[in-house]
C-alpha cells in the first residue's frame, strides 16, 4: 500500500458561516495525479484553501503531507506550506523583481541562507519547467503560459511532497494549456502528487486521471467518461 498524502474523513468545507462542502472522504497516495472539477461556485476553491490552511477545518478529520488540519495552529501554516506547492490561475508573481528575483525572494522567506545553494536550486527548478535562459527576465515580459511554467517553477522550490494547482491553465489559450500540462505531467511522472482544480474538460480527456467532483455540496470520484 503506497504512502497516503491527503486522506480527509467526513470534511464539512466552511465560508464563514456557510457549509460549502461536506461529507469529504478520500485518500490521495503519493504519485497520484488527481483532477478536481464542478462548476463554478462548486466548492473547488474554497476545499483547496481548506487544505493548504487558508480556511479552517471545522469539521470532521484531515490530515495532509503528515500535519493533522483539525489540530493545525497559525504558527504551524508555514512550515504546511513549505511541503505543498500551490499555483494559481493568476501565476501570483512579484511584477517589480525579475524571475531569478522572484524565486529567490521565496527561497529567503522560507529560510534559504546559501547563495550558492539557491542559485542551483532556481536553476534547477526553473530548468524542469523548460525556463532556463529567462531568469534575468521581468514577469510582464513573459507570455501567459511562460509566467504560468515559471509559477510552477516555484512551487517546487521546496521540493513539496503534494502539488496544490487551483485552474492552473484558466488564463490560458488551449494550446498553452496543453503545454503547462505536459510541464504538470512530467513533474508527476517524477513521482509528485498533484492535485488539480479545473473547468477544462479537454485537458481531462487528453489526459485522463482519477477525477473527483464537487456538486451539490458532495465530493466524489466519477468515471472518464461521465464528467
Ligand atoms: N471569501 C468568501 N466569503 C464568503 N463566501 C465565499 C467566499 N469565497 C467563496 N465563497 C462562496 O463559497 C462558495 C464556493 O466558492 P468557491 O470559490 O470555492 O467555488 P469554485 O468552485 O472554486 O468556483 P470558481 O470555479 O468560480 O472559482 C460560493 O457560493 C461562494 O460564493
Amino acid at each position: 500500500m503506497s504512502e497516503s498524502i491527503l486522506a480527509l474523513k467526513d470534511v464539512g468545507v466552511f465560508q464563514k458561516e456557510n457549509m460549502v462542502l461536506n461529507e469529504i472522504s478520500l485518500d490521495i497516495k503519493k504519485g497520484e495525479f488527481v483532477y478536481l472539477i464542478g462548476k463554478t461556485g462548486s466548492g473547488k476553491s474554497s476545499f483547496m484553501k481548506t487544505l493548504y490552511g487558508d480556511l479552517p477545518l471545522r469539521h470532521g478529520e484531515g490530515n495532509i503531507v503528515g500535519f493533522d488540519l483539525k489540530t493545525l495552529k497559525e504558527k504551524d501554516i508555514p512550515f504546511l506550506r513549505r511541503k505543498l506547492g500551490i499555483v494559481f490561475q493568476d501565476f501570483k508573481l512579484l511584477p517589480d523583481r525579475n524571475i531569478n528575483n522572484n524565486l529567490q525572494f521565496v527561497l529567503k522567506a522560507t529560510g534559504w541562507k546559501d547563495q550558492a545553494k539557491m542559485d542551483t536550486q532556481i536553476t534547477e527548478v526553473l530548468d524542469k519547467v523548460g525556463m532556463k535562459t529567462k531568469g534575468f527576465k521581468f514577469p510582464h515580459e513573459l507570455s501567459g503560459g511562460e509566467q504560468q511554467r515559471i509559477a510552477i517553477a516555484r512551487a517546487l522550490l521546496n521540493d513539496p511532497e503534494l502539488i496544490l494547482a487551483d485552474e492552473p491553465t484558466g488564463n490560458l489559450d488551449p494550446q498553452t494549456s496543453v503545454e503547462v500540462m505536459k510541464v504538470l505531467q512530467e513533474i508527476n511522472k517524477s513521482g509528485r502528487t498533484i492535485l488539480m482544480a479545473t473547468h477544462d474538460y479537454a485537458l481531462i480527456l487528453k489526459y485522463p486521471s482519477k477525477t473527483l467532483k464537487c456538486d451539490g455540496s458532495k465530493v466524489f470520484e466519477v468515471v472518464q467518461n461521465a464528467v
